[in-house]
């Protein structure tokens, strides 16, 4: 491992574009499918493997819903939360806001409760274990209709508390913001911060949508936003964070190839960019993976990465206070 590696490795960051849904491995997609006695299409985790071979995102959305139906128990999710830290640690992961998709499990008869608890105490546990400490990011998914999402806030209502913020996932092309205006502005009123994935495969417009309409505090992906000059003008002057992805906008074919990825041109934009992991098992890397190719990829500075891990701080949906902290502890490791 080169020095550059082993600075990106202990670079204190946080993980704030991760569906924990998309962190399943599939040597543990095998071991919950025996435990649940769940039929699995594949005759091996190399089989498995062979399969992530995406052209868009929609490719990826129907294996990554498919393997998700493995996850039975409150037990599974506190393995699938574990399984994601335990790899994070080594990656530098400090804090992490975890994305889930309850719909992708209560449509096939899983209580909210059995998810939601057993993600909870896989990160007790986590913070126990590793000192991670995270939050929760209840995703919409945006294929589904208004009334589904407002379902799904309503289920959650006994851990409003316990949940960071709302987001909006899945197919984005013909699922504008504006489909969920309304549930957005009953998430606000019930004291959620608000995410949202805008121009991952979507047009500018619906960049613009989230934050007029969703009244995004950052974006995830926001990759297309760059085809609008007047948009970029207003992320820049809003601050507004951008939780960008590489090895997933490669996979799912957003750029043909890293070397072009426009990483590097948001950060010289003065764009608040943060590199992020979205889906590590299926996507082929965690974020110390994704920081390390698109550097390499890019040619990022050492100051560049702090850079990135300074907005994962300043991006998150923690308290100014423990953001402070982070950063302080983040300077203190660049300055060597
Ligand atoms: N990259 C992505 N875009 C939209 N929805 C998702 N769900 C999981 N990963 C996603
Ligand atoms: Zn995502």
């Amino acid at each position: 491992m080169t020095d550059f590696d082993t600075f990106i490795e202990g670079l204190p960051k946080a993980e704030l574009h991760l569906h924990i849904e998309g962190s399943l491995e599939p040597e543990l997609m095998f071991e919950l499918a025996r435990r649940n006695a769940v039929a699995i299409p594949f005759a091996s985790v190399e089989e498995v493997r062979a399969a992530y071979a995406f052209s868009n995102l929609q490719d990826f959305l129907d294996i990554y819903y498919a393997g998700a139906d493995v996850l039975r128990t409150r037990a599974d999710f506190h393995d699938l939360a574990m399984a994601y830290f335990t790899r994070a640690a080594r990656d530098g992961v400090v804090h992490a806001e975890l994305m889930f998709d309850p719909q992708t499990h209560t449509d096939r008869g899983m209580p909210f409760a059995e998810v939601i608890e057993g993600l909870l105490s896989g990160m007790r546990a986590a913070e126990a274990q590793f000192g991670i400490t995270s939050s929760l990011i209840l995703s919409f998914l945006r294929h589904l209709s208004e009334e589904a999402a407002f379902a799904t806030l309503e289920m959650a209502e006994p851990w409003l508390d316990r949940i960071a913020a709302v987001g909006l996932d899945s197919s984005e092309v013909g699922h504008p913001p504006s489909k969920f205006a309304r549930v957005f502005a009953a998430a606000r009123e019930k004291g959620l911060r608000i995410t949202a994935h805008a121009g991952e495969e979507g047009p500018p417009e619906y960049v613009q949508e989230a934050l007029d309409l969703l009244k995004v505090e950052r974006l995830d992906h926001g990759n297309r936003a760059l085809e609008d000059e007047a948009l970029v003008a207003r992320l820049l002057s809003e601050g507004m964070t951008l939780t960008v992805c590489p090895l997933s906008n490669l996979k799912l074919c957003v750029v043909e190839d890293l070397a072009d990825h426009p990483l590097d041109r948001m950060l010289a934009l003065g764009l608040r960019a943060t590199v992020n992991s979205d889906d590590p098992a299926y996507f082929g890397g965690y974020v110390a993976d994704n920081y390390r190719a698109i550097a390499k990829a890019r040619g990022l500075s050492r100051e560049d990465l702090v850079t990135l891990a300074r907005n994962s701080f300043t991006g998150s949906f923690l308290p100014r206070e423990t953001v402070a902290r982070h950063v302080a502890r983040l300077e203190a490791y660049a300055a060597g």
